[in-house]
């Protein structure tokens, strides 16, 4: 069966180098999801993200999208069936509403990693180094965009608080041996 690994949380708690440490150590590639936002200094497209118009955004068929102030978001099922194309599992990050989306949608066939520090005081010191702006560190950092993990999906999550990386790689190691386990 296709699987995906699902991973969210806040911003800053690394859920991107999370992802390439799958790709890198095995070989589990992210599907690339779509935003009209800005590129960020450093990203690139189709690798980052797929950067979008409003218009080429809105003749996408998607799986689920949301929308972060200004900017929209969403993971096409074009992208999914793709990357199933060339490899059983794969990963994926979406906000917790599109988590929501696909466990509704898929099922079983979701796994979902939950990503976070102990602090926010670490979250900020990471995306204000990153040379994210102090306007949007209070966005991001604050309300829904916050992306807490709510109770209905609590059930689902592998929760990784990501504050240390020697330490975080060997629960990550742990829990991809019990997927591939399954
Ligand atoms: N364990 C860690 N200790 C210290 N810094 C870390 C750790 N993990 C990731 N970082 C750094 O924190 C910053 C944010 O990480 P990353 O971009 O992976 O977060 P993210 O969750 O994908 O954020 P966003 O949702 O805003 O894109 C990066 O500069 C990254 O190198
Ligand atoms: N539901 C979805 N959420 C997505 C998707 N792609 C990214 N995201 C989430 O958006 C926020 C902001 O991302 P950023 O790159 O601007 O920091 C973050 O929580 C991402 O996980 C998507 O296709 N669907």
């Amino acid at each position: 069966m296709k699987k995906i690994i699902l991973i969210a949380g806040p911003s800053g708690a690394g859920k991107t180098t999370i992802s390439e440490y799958l790709k890198k150590h095995y070989d589990i590639p992210r599907v690339i999801t779509h935003t009209t936002r800005p590129k960020r200094p450093g990203e690139v497209d189709k690798e980052s993200y797929y950067f979008e118009n409003d218009e080429s955004f809105s003749k996408l068929h998607f799986f689920e999208h949301v929308k972060y102030g200004a900017y929209q978001y969403g993971s096409s099922k074009e992208a999914l069936d793709k990357a199933w194309e060339r490899h059983d599992l794969v990963s994926l990050i979406v906000d917790i509403q599109g988590v929501k989306s696909y466990v509704t949608q898929l099922g079983e066939q979701v796994y979902f990693l939950y990503v976070t520090t102990s602090t926010i005081d670490e979250l900020k010191e990471r995306l204000i180094r990153r040379g994210d702006s102090i306007e949007s560190v209070k966005e991001r950092l604050s309300g829904s965009e916050l992306n807490k993990l709510s109770d209905d999906l609590e059930p689902y999550a592998h929760i990784l608080v990501n504050d240390n990386w020697q330490e975080t790689t060997e629960r990550l190691n742990a829990i991809i041996s019990s997927f591939k386990q399954v």
